[in-house]
């Protein structure tokens, strides 16, 4: 199989990496220049060549699938299952694995969600903190609120660090999913460019934890946020961030 590349893609003056693939040329190698004209509010990803994917779209049988095989690697990361079992096993997910292997998406897919609020918002389709069609996403899935986006997520053990807390890299990938689509819908969407964040007392895991981004200011392309999470009603950890718009025209 051919590894997926990356092609320098060109957002107005300012150049952002984005994926595409699978390709067999150099990824600096191939330059590909876009439309520069004014985009009206926010870019369309169709522009950058991503394809984009409407999240009902995705069929329910994906989604059942997903929540299952999260469930499997759950389940998984537990067992105390005997070796025969654990043999057999083995060997029925590496058949399923070969069934199921169509080939990869393209790098960059994109899926278009629809807040509760009616507000869109687009994101990669297999985003690690909230993609719709990726197993390994908790998922977390924010609403929007009075300047920015909450919601809340409980997590197993799959994403345990010390004894029954959540692994503080994943603290700061809920905390940089909720400030980048803070900034996403209160703005327009860019890239995380400094994430501070503050581990204030443990995050436990079987636990709802309350996600939330606030945008604070905003300053040409840069947008000042920050996040919190709550657990049982108390802040657990705090990021302030700083997000850079993708550019919206030339200059
Ligand atoms: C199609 C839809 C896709 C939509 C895509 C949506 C994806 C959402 C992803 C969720 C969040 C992530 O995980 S993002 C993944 C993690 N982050 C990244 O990989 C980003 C890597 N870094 C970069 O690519 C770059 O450094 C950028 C894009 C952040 C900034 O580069 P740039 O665009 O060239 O910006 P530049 O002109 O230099 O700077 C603009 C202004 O910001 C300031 N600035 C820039 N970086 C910093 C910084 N680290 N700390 C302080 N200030 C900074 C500059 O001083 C300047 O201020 P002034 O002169 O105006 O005062």
């Amino acid at each position: 199989m051919v590894s997926p590349k990356y092609h320098r893609v060109e957002f107005g003056s300012t150049l952002v990496r984005a994926l595409h693939g699978p390709t067999t040329t150099d990824p600096y190698e191939e330059h590909m220049t876009v439309n520069t004209q004014p985009v009206a509010d926010r870019p369309d990803p169709r522009a950058f060549g991503l394809p984009v994917v409407e999240q009902d779209q995705i069929p329910d049988e994906l989604r059942s699938l997903v929540a299952g095989v999260r469930s499997l690697v759950e389940a998984v990361a537990d067992t105390e299952a005997d070796p025969a079992t654990l043999a057999e096993v083995d060997e029925t997910v590496r058949a399923l694995t070969d069934r199921i292997a169509t080939g990869p998406r393209q790098v960059g897919t994109m899926v278009r969600r629809t807040m509760a609020d009616g507000t869109d918002e687009l994101g990669t389709i297999t985003n690690i903190v909230a993609g719709p069609t990726n197993p390994a996403a908790p998922p977390l899935e924010l609403e929007r609120v009075e300047g920015g986006v909450q919601g809340t997520v409980t997590l197993s053990t799959t994403y345990q660090g010390p004894p029954g807390l959540v692994h503080g890299g994943w603290i700061a990938a809920l905390l940089d999913q909720a400030v980048g689509s803070a900034s996403g819908v209160e703005t327009s969407p860019g890239l995380t460019a400094k994430l501070e964040v503050n581990y204030r007392n443990p995050t436990p895991l079987f636990t709802p934890l309350e996600v939330t981004g606030k945008v604070v200011r905003t300053e040409r392309r840069k947008v000042y946020v920050s996040g919190w999470i709550r657990a049982n009603g108390q802040v657990t950890a705090e990021a302030e961030a700083l997000m850079i718009r993708v550019p919206m025209e030339e200059g």
